[in-house]
């Protein structure tokens, strides 16, 4: 009647599951496997994403499933253009690193998830964003998180990929102008995965020391991380 459940902690072996798949998720570029995925399981990854929370329960997402190698295709295009150019935003020896580096599985992974953010859901004035709109891509950061997590649960790996303009992928996808691309997110079966971050693993960046984060009251300069 009330809709009130017990909120008891989960059983140890529960926490120990949600904390193992928050500590060993991984960004995948290169492990993908070609099987596609059982369409029961990708609905499993859909139904994580759509429970995460969202401003004023706005639900701003729509999750564009792409499937067709031609359509990889003309996305890969468009990331090898804006990755040449982000190539040449470094300097030196850390610009022949990051031409080393693989910063994507668009073409290997055999499903892309083109997650957007429409701007206009829920009308002109949304609970909880009406001081801060930028407050629907954090919803859909959410719901990315949320399926991230539950495909490291079921041994499916995520790469996410940024590297591109926006408007070269809303070309393609033909998506209106309201509408933000927040994640191009490369989906498919893995057999191994890195034990720690990639780029920390090719000598990109560390992890930075959480207790160097975390400040009890006021501001602590960072400025040499
Ligand atoms: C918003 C956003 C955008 C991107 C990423 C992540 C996020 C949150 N990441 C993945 C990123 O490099 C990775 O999460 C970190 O290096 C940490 O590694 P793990 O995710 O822990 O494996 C990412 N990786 C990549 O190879 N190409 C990319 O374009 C992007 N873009």
């Amino acid at each position: 009647m009330d809709h009130l459940i017990a909120a008891c902690a989960f059983s140890e072996a529960e926490r120990t599951a949600v904390y193992h798949a928050i500590e060993t998720r991984r960004d995948v570029r290169d492990q993908f496997r070609s099987d596609p995925l059982p369409e029961d399981l990708v609905r499993r990854l859909l139904e994580a994403a759509h429970h995460a929370p969202s401003v004023g329960f706005m639900q701003p997402w729509n999750f564009i499933m792409i499937r067709q190698a031609e359509t990889r295709e003309r996305v890969w295009q468009a990331f090898s253009h804006a990755n040449e150019e982000a190539c040449l935003m470094f300097e030196g020896d850390r610009r022949a690193q990051y031409q080393r580096l693989k910063l994507e599985g668009i073409r290997k992974a055999p499903l892309s998830i083109c997650i957007t953010c429409d701007t206009k859901r829920g009308g002109p004035v949304v609970l909880g964003r009406t001081h801060n709109p930028a407050t629907d891509v954090y919803s859909t950061v959410c719901a990315i998180q949320n399926l991230w997590l539950a495909a490291r649960a079921e041994g499916v790996g995520v790469g996410w990929v940024s590297i591109f303009h926006e408007d070269a992928i809303k070309t393609i996808l033909n998506i209106p102008e309201h509408v933000k691309i927040v994640a191009w997110l490369c989906v498919g079966y893995v057999d191994e995965l890195y034990d720690m971050p990639e780029l920390a693993v090719k000598g990109w960046r560390d992890r930075l020391p959480l207790d160097k984060l975390v400040f009890e009251e006021g501001w602590q300069d960072c400025e040499d991380m």
